[in-house]
């Protein structure tokens, strides 16, 4: 049973679409990645599934049951993309009160909050104000209170702006952990490269509806442009034959070759190893979730256009 069910969802503000007629199902222990363009509606859908709008339509499930927020939101730690802590209060403090409001006593929250700090290196913290933190300090401590009660669905908003390479790593592995240990992750970001590493499923929406969604691998072969890398000793002289074309010749002494229809790699491979020249490598090349992004988003205004609601 899906953890978070999303039917035919719709958020219409005054001017615009936001979010129109989505839906999608996210399992339990998923880390999905939710993407699109700046305007997509990506932010609307997720303050829907956090109980911060009401939809004007659709319906939301939650653990199979419709979604009531006053209930559910104890299993829902939502980080987001804005800041939102108290800056003159100081970090332990503020943590401590940010469990309790999600349920924790003070005993259960002082335990988790002083093992979350020694495992993020952020004992010497506490008597400090949020004033007093980096931009990626306080990113550190957000997440820290978004996932200290252990909720069933963790929504995260561009995480790891702000933070360094070294902190992004911390955060990545923790992300992974939770998800092993059963917690649902749902990971909305522009930084594609961050979603191939992370996430296993993805939903891609533009205009407010969504345009694709699936398993990264499996979206990743629903594009790909049968094109092989295949390394020489030295490039071959005759690369001219019915089942493939060179597209590219590299300095490495690779060539980029794109298998036309009805030909398979084993018809490529044949051709060269009647030739002399020793093949050291053969490998597919899949699109980036960035090609794939930039492909079925091209032509699509960088910011959203007004679309009015009763168009
Ligand atoms: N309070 C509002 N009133 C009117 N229109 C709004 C409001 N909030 C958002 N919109 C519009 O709804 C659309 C979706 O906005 P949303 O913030 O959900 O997009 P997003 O995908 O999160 O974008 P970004 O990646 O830039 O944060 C945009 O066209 C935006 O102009």
């Amino acid at each position: 049973m899906p953890l978070l069910e999303l039917r035919n969802l719709k958020k219409y503000y005054a001017t615009q679409k936001a979010v129109d007629d989505i839906s999608f199902s996210i399992e339990p222990g998923q880390i999905f990645g939710l993407l699109g363009p700046n305007g997509a509606g990506k932010t609307t859908l997720l303050r829907m599934i956090t109980g911060i709008f009401y939809p004007d339509d659709g319906q939301i499930l939650f653990d199979g049951k419709p979604f009531n927020p006053e209930k559910d939101i104890q299993h829902i730690g939502y980080m987001p993309e804005e800041r939102g802590l108290y800056k003159k209060m100081k970090i332990g403090e503020q943590a401590l009160y940010l469990a309790q409001l999600k349920g924790l006593s003070k005993d259960q929250a002082l335990q988790l909050i002083k093992e979350w700090f020694v495992k993020l290196e952020m004992q010497s913290w506490w008597n400090k104000k949020v004033e007093d933190l980096s931009k990626g300090m306080s990113q550190k401590l957000q997440f820290v209170t978004t996932v200290l009660h252990r909720p069933k669905l963790i929504i995260l908003d561009e995480p790891f702006s702000g933070l360094d390479p070294v902190n992004s790593n911390v955060i990545k592995e923790e992300i992974f952990q939770l998800a092993k240990s059963g917690s649902t992750v749902i990971f909305s970001t522009h930084r594609m490269e961050q979603v191939e590493e992370i996430c296993d499923h993805i939903a891609l929406v533009n205009k407010g509806q969504k345009i694709l969604d699936g398993t990264v691998k499996g979206v990743k072969q629903r594009f790909k442009k049968n094109l092989f890398r295949i390394g020489f000793e030295a490039l071959p002289a005759i690369n001219t034959n019915q089942a493939f074309e060179v597209v590219k010749e590299n300095n490495d002494q690779s060539l980029i070759v794109k298998i036309n229809d009805g030909y398979t790699p084993n018809d490529v491979l044949r051709f060269y190893l009647q030739g002399n020249t020793p093949i050291t490598s053969f490998s597919e090349i899949l699109p980036s979730l960035n090609e794939i992004f930039i492909q079925l988003v091209e032509g699509t205004p960088a910011s959203r256009q007004f679309q009015n609601v009763t168009a």
